[in-house]
């Protein structure tokens, strides 16, 4: 797929945790942007001293057609303090526009892969390509009964990103489609929708084992807190997944 280079306009922008904004562009120069579900943009822009810079975002658009000119390109945005795209962002009003080049990317489901089982693992917008991937995974299950395993480590649930999406993804598919989020800090209340049998209190290395990796089966992808990454890739490898069996996204800044 060519890399591009294009204007993207905001159409709107909704929060989805308290510090993570769901941003819905449109390319604004009347061009299709395909991509594959995994892969990520580039966000270009200048320092005060006017020193060109660029930033990384995942796609976030539920990816089920090619998008055509005029659709959706979603993202989100975690704010850092004090992070120079993190203020491009917070100031983007709608209507606004920001220049971007993609898509990019090889963290993207292999046609050729027969696995029985994806662990999907993330933290915090790391949980992006997962829900991009969707319809894919959908496709995977009815065709070849393939099970997936979604482990998403947030704080708290207010930092569930996405987490009814993958909720109802989850019951329509309960044979196949595991959905456990690891809380690190704060359970769900009881009465909260979130407070299903799945759910886990610590961080998401910390419940491999329960998954029993298996090299025979298995192909994991791991996406988001460079930290995470590195602890599950050697914990992976301590179950015998071979390299190219641990898909890696490591969510570093590109200054
Ligand atoms: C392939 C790829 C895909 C990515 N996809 C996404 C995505 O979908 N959504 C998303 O929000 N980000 C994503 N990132 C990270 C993103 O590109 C930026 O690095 C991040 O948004 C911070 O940019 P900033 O300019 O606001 O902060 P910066 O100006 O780069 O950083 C400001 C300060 O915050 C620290 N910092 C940077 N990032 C973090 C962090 N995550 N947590 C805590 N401190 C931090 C820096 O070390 C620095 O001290 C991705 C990165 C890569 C490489």
């Amino acid at each position: 797929m060519a890399i591009q280079h294009f204007p993207l306009k905001l159409v709107s922008r909704r929060m989805l945790a308290p510090s993570v904004g769901h941003y819905t562009f449109v390319r604004d120069d009347g061009q299709p942007l395909d991509f594959i579900p995994g892969q990520f943009i580039q966000v270009h822009f200048t320092y005060a001293d006017g020193t060109a810079t660029k930033r990384s975002y995942s796609l976030a658009t539920i990816h089920d057609h090619a998008l055509g000119p005029g659709e959706a390109v979603e993202i989100a945005v975690s704010y850092v303090p004090g992070g120079a795209a993190t203020a491009l962002f917070e100031g983007l009003e709608d209507g606004g526009h920001v220049d971007a080049s993609g898509p990019f990317g090889r963290f993207c489901l292999m046609p050729q892969d027969a696995n029985a089982r994806y662990l999907l693992i993330a933290t915090g917008t790391g949980v992006t390509p997962y829900r991009a991937m969707l319809p894919q995974l959908e496709a995977l299950i009815r065709e070849r009964g393939v099970r997936v395993v979604l482990l998403f480590g947030a704080r708290n649930p207010e930092e569930l990103l996405y987490g009814d999406e993958f909720r109802a993804f989850a019951s329509r598919y309960p044979e196949n489609f595991r959905f456990v989020p690891c809380f690190s800090r704060e359970l769900p209340a009881a009465d909260s929708p979130h407070a299903h049998a799945d759910v886990r209190h610590g961080y998401v290395q910390q419940f491999l084992d329960e998954f029993a990796p298996d090299a025979t089966g298995d192909i994991a992808y791991l996406c988001g807190n460079p930290n995470m990454v590195d602890a599950c890739f050697d914990a992976l490898k301590g179950y015998g997944l071979p390299v190219p069996q641990v898909r890696r996204e490591k969510y570093v800044s590109s200054k």
